[in-house]
């Protein structure tokens, strides 16, 4: 096997495949659910907003891959207001609903004003309304674009409980970036505590995820690249993935999500 097979392959079963348009129905989330489930494996979650969880819990149970494939949500999106009490909400909402992670963007406009208490106070009561349930912190790296901003975001995102820490919404102009990871993966490895990383928005190719990966390794080593540490926020993704791996992409539409 080539390494962009072993790559591709290695992509898919860490991708969180993804659909979070305004045009959104129960039918494309089915279909999402559908095309989670390949002939080279199952991605390791589906990402949606909250109001499609049921559908997509009952389309999984059908599909026999309940609790396989992890359902995702987002909260505080993509806008990353500094409201606690809304995101908060949101966020209990979002579990309530049965999300088994969620994905709360950091009030990282705040933090660009100087303001480092907010973001630290957000994660905290989102932490708190998850429970069990996975918490990824998104902290727009693209928007906060300084190495330093990026640095003390993925620490704060870290000191209020973040689980994984995640670049991009896949909303705005610059998404994720090697160099935002290279930034976000040595926070990771210095700060002493178990966490996961997720570049999301823009990766679009097996060769694009063979370069996240390799870097990953580079810093925190191959082994520790497992679906419990590491995600590709994705909505093009799959379909490359298949092609590289030979596999049928039917279903699995480039950007057609
Ligand atoms: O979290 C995932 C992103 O929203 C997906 O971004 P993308 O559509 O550029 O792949």
């Amino acid at each position: 096997m080539t390494e962009i097979h072993t790559a591709a392959r290695q992509a898919l079963g860490l991708m969180d495949l993804t659909t979070l348009n305004d045009d959104d129905t129960d039918a494309k989330v089915i279909a999402l659910c559908r095309q989670a489930v390949t002939p080279a494996g199952n991605t390791a979650a589906i990402c949606i907003y909250p109001r499609f969880i049921p559908v997509a819990r009952k389309a999984l149970r059908e599909l026999g891959v309940e609790g396989q494939v992890k359902i995702a949500t987002v909260t505080n999106f993509p806008h990353g207001n500094g409201d606690i009490e809304i995101a908060e909400r949101e966020t209990r909402a979002a579990v309530a609903y049965g999300a088994d992670e969620v994905d709360v963007v950091f009030p990282y406009r705040a933090l660009m004003a100087g303001d480092e208490r907010l973001g630290l106070e957000l994660v905290r009561a989102c932490k708190a309304a998850c429970g069990e349930v996975l918490l990824k912190v998104i902290i727009e790296s693209g928007e906060l674009k300084e190495p330093a901003l990026i640095k003390r975001a993925s620490e704060l995102a870290i000191e209020g409980g973040a689980d994984f820490i995640k670049t991009s919404t896949g909303k705005v102009a610059v998404n994720a970036t090697l160099e935002s990871a290279d930034i976000m993966l040595k926070v990771i490895r210095d700060c002493g505590k178990d966490i996961g990383f997720k570049p999301a928005g823009g990766v679009r190719t097996a060769e694009e995820a063979r370069q996240y990966l390799q870097l990953a390794a580079s810093i925190m080593g191959s082994n520790w690249i497992s679906p419990a540490h590491f995600r590709f926020g994705a909505s093009s993704l799959l379909a490359n993935l298949l092609h590289t791996l030979g596999e049928s992409d039917k279903g699995a539409t480039e950007g057609g999500y």
